[in-house]
């Protein structure tokens, strides 16, 4: 087996939270914050994606004062440009140096219907931009009753591959839908059965060496207390945070795990 060189990621979600001017100031702190605290930004990456309408003070705050986060968008769309009112093109958030993008995140596929085929186009219209998808996959309550806990997040995956060549960089994010802002996270168990199952679906889809390299993360009520945990499995290689990257010293605790697993 390869030698794991992936770089953990941390991704703090603000879904619809902080304006530009709320954002300005979190990003401000949370960097001084992890900075007094000695993180090493090499050792574990940090990103954090606010709402469209923050993105460029975020991008001038982080260029500005050199900062070592990355940000990108929660959503993006398939189309380049044209009549799509309310729409987000992955070229403006390519100019806004947006890093990383959010693709299928299960609120966006039941609040706005997003189907496979959708995020698929998605992963494709951002990658054209040289983002990094960040694939949200997972399955609900009645899913996993219904199909264990492997098999709905492993079709959407396959799924989301499907204009995905072997040269692309993208991050996987197993979220199950039944952990998320309900407090019930998954057991580091739970989270490494899916994300194995997962790896081997990149292998199987793009090549061993892609499946070796992709970061997969778990998402669904990360907090201070429980990330080590997940940290600790082969195959889980950071976390999409929703509620808890909103408070700073929670999310400065996430990005610290080191410390709780005395690495
Ligand atoms: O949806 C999430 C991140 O994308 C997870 O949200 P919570 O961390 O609030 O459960």
């Amino acid at each position: 087996m390869a030698v794991n060189t992936r770089v953990p990621l941390i991704a703090g979600n603000w879904k619809m939270n902080l304006d530009h001017l709320q954002a300005i100031a979190f990003v401000q702190k949370l960097a001084w914050s992890l900075k007094d605290a000695g993180h090493d930004f090499t050792s574990t990456e940090v990103a954090v994606f606010p709402p469209f309408t923050d993105l460029r003070s975020v991008q001038t705050l982080v260029a500005a004062d050199k900062l070592p986060l990355a940000y990108g968008g929660q959503d993006v769309s398939t189309q380049e440009s044209g009549a799509y009112t309310g729409e987000i093109s992955a070229a403006f958030l390519a100019a806004l140096e947006c890093q990383y993008v959010l693709i299928g995140h299960s609120e966006r596929r039941t609040l706005h219907n997003e189907t496979d085929e959708v995020v698929a186009a998605k992963v494709t219209a951002a990658l054209k931009h040289n983002l990094v998808p960040i694939i949200c996959v997972g399955e609900t309550a009645a899913d996993l009753e219904l199909h264990g806990p492997s098999a709905v997040p492993v079709a959407q995956l396959k799924a989301a591959l499907a204009g995905v060549d072997n040269a692309a960089d993208i991050v996987v994010a197993y979220e199950p839908v039944w952990a998320i802002g309900s407090g019930q996270a998954a057991t580091p168990d739970q989270a490494e059965q899916v994300a194995a199952a997962l790896r081997t679906t990149l292998a199987e889809v793009l090549g061993q060496d892609v499946a070796d390299k992709t970061r997969i993360l778990y998402g669904g009520s990360v907090k201070g207390v429980n990330i080590a945990g997940f940290m600790k499995e082969p195959n889980v290689d950071g976390a999409l945070v929703g509620g808890a990257s909103l408070d700073i010293t929670e999310f400065s605790s996430i990005v610290r795990f080191q410390k709780h697993v005395g690495l």
